[in-house]
């Protein structure tokens, strides 16, 4: 499923009329019937309802929505907020139309009577704004959305909730607070921003018939059940241990054993077929004895600490990651520097390992081989240098910047967690929950992207692949046995399990 900006969409949208030949007015018609049939399924006979229609487009959605409820006998009515000289075209085609059917419809922008109208309404369709809007929201618009948000009624929005841009980069909007939005063709970029997406409450997307040869530029997408179910490889039966990847994990310090501890479970558990975990002699024991499956490479320490001044057999091994528990002192910097330079396959760098690294960044530049950082919002910031604000506000433009200026793969994680490539493209992670949200949790993620990227022809893959398994087990054990309070990030490891078998023929 594809995610567009606002400029991306008008652009499908200019291809299929211009390119395609399809009338504009239909695709008007289609958007308004599909939105119509999915309000159907979600409210009851008896509902009042009221649609609020704005100047543009998306009120003429509006207008075709009043239109097909009306004739299917639902009690409507259409308030349009801005004078009639604004409806113009399409909209005043529908509009028209709406009319002709025996539609009832108040101009009106007066809070008083919006008010009102409310109190006898179940059900609000909001059709005011749509993708095009600009700015602060003026005028009485910006008043009648308080009074909607006031009001106790069920909204649905059509396209995205009034007010809100579809953009990422906006700091301060006003928006209808919808209950449920129904998107028109793709969805749009403010759907899987931290700060936006509760906005559209549930939603979903509706097809009006944009050919596919319309997407062909498109670059941002959602990884979905089926695209993890299809790019999952197979297990041979005739397979062996080598054939799984030999992956060494390095992190750990006496003060901080357990977060190593789980980054080399959940390789284990996602399917490494041998993994070793490098760490003080400190250390060892309790990774030995909390990893029996894995082996263990006693690292030369300072202070309880991984001591920089050291080599490591690098080229022993299918893939390495580094920086889980690593700690933040000075001696330790330079096994991160040195494994930047001197990793010759794929490098996956977390936690203190980006620590080390973001004064050395141009390092990256210099590598044959793939290296991805795993940040969660304060790294990145840490990394480019702007505030965790900035980066939640933009976060696929900051990591588009990073990926390409660096030819790093970044997973940048969150309740969304977006992967971008080098070439730019990104996928979006929708798995996961708030139980997520707890120490622990990304070292699980490295280690279940360690494996994936072992086991995978492609990175990129691997590491949507990563991302999905992570969610969807803490997602599967919220579901069942456990709760998104007490969820523990060992408890997802344990999950990696629950997910495999659900998705897998080969269970
Ligand atoms: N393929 C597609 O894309 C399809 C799209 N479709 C639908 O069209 C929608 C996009 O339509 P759109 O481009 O007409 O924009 P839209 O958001 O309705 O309104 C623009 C109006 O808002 C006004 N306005 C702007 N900012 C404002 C502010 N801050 N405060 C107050 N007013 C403000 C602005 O007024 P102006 O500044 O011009 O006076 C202008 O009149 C899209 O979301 C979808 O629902 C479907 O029908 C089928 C196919
Ligand atoms: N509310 C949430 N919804 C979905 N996933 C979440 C949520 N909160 C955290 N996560 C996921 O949990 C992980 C947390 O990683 P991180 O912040 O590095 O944790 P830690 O350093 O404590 O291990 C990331 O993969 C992130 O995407
Ligand atoms: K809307």
């Amino acid at each position: 499923m594809y995610i567009v900006t606002a400029n991306e969409m008008y652009g499908i949208d200019r291809y299929t009329t211009e390119e395609i030949g399809m009338d504009g007015k239909m695709l008007m018609e289609n958007a308004g019937r599909a939105i119509s049939e999915r309000i159907e399924s979600n409210i009851k006979n008896t509902d009042v309802i009221t649609v609020f229609a704005g100047s543009g487009n998306n009120g003429g959605d509006g207008y075709v929505i009043a239109r097909t409820l009306l004739n299917r006998g639902y009690q409507i009515t259409v308030i349009q907020v801005v004078p009639d000289e604004k409806i113009t075209g399409d909209a005043r085609y529908y509009k028209n139309l709406f009319i002709n059917c025996g539609g009832s419809i108040s101009i009106t922008g007066d809070p008083v009577e919006i008010d009102e109208a409310l109190n006898q309404t179940d059900i609000v369709i909001d059709a005011i704004l749509g993708i095009g809007v600009k700015g602060e929201l003026r005028e009485p618009i910006k008043t009648i959305v308080d009074t909607i948000n006031d009001s106790p009624v069920r909204v649905i929005s059509a396209d995205i909730p009034s007010g809100l841009p579809a953009d990422e980069g906006a700091a301060a909007f006003d928006s209808v607070q919808a209950d449920y939005t129904i998107i028109v063709g793709y969805p749009k970029m403010s759907t899987f921003l931290q700060h936006t997406a509760p906005f559209y409450g549930e939603w979903e997307t509706v097809d009006i018939g944009f050919p596919e040869s319309a997407q062909t530029s498109l670059t941002r997408s959602v990884w979905t059940d089926r695209q993890f179910k299809n790019k999952m490889p197979d297990r041979k039966k005739d397979s062996h241990k080598g054939d799984h990847g030999r992956g060494l994990i390095i992190g750990g310090s006496e003060e901080m054993p357990g977060s190593i501890v789980m980054t080399v479970r959940a390789a284990l558990r996602a399917g490494a077929g041998l993994v070793t975990a490098g760490s003080v002699k400190q250390a060892i024991p309790v990774i030995a004895s909390q990893c029996i499956e894995a082996t263990n490479l006693k690292l030369k320490e300072f202070d309880g600490v991984i001591s920089g001044d050291q080599s490591i057999p690098y080229q022993n091994y299918d893939a390495i990651a580094l920086g889980m528990g690593l700690g933040r002192h000075e001696s330790t910097r330079s096994i991160v520097i040195n494994a930047v330079r001197q990793v010759d396959g794929p490098l996956i760098l977390d936690a203190d390992g980006l620590y080390h690294i973001q004064h050395d960044l141009e390092l990256f530049k210099g590598r044959t081989a793939p290296a991805v950082i795993t940040p969660h919002p304060g790294e990145m910031a840490m990394l480019t240098g702007v505030s965790v604000q900035e980066i939640l506000r933009e976060p696929f433009a900051y990591s588009i910047e990073f990926a390409r200026m660096y030819q790093a793969f970044v997973v940048l994680k969150g309740s969304f967690t977006i992967v971008t490539a080098p070439n730019g493209h990104q996928s979006v992670n929708t798995t996961g929950n708030q139980g997520l949200a707890k120490g622990g949790s990304g070292d699980v993620l490295t280690g279940i992207i360690l494996a994936m990227t072992m086991q995978h022809e492609d990175l990129f893959d691997a590491l949507r692949n990563a991302c999905f398994v992570h969610g969807k087990a803490a997602d599967l054990l919220v579901s069942n046995s456990h709760s998104v309070y007490d969820l523990m990030a060992t408890d997802v490891v344990e999950g990696i399990g629950k997910v495999y078998r659900t998705f897998s023929a080969e269970t």
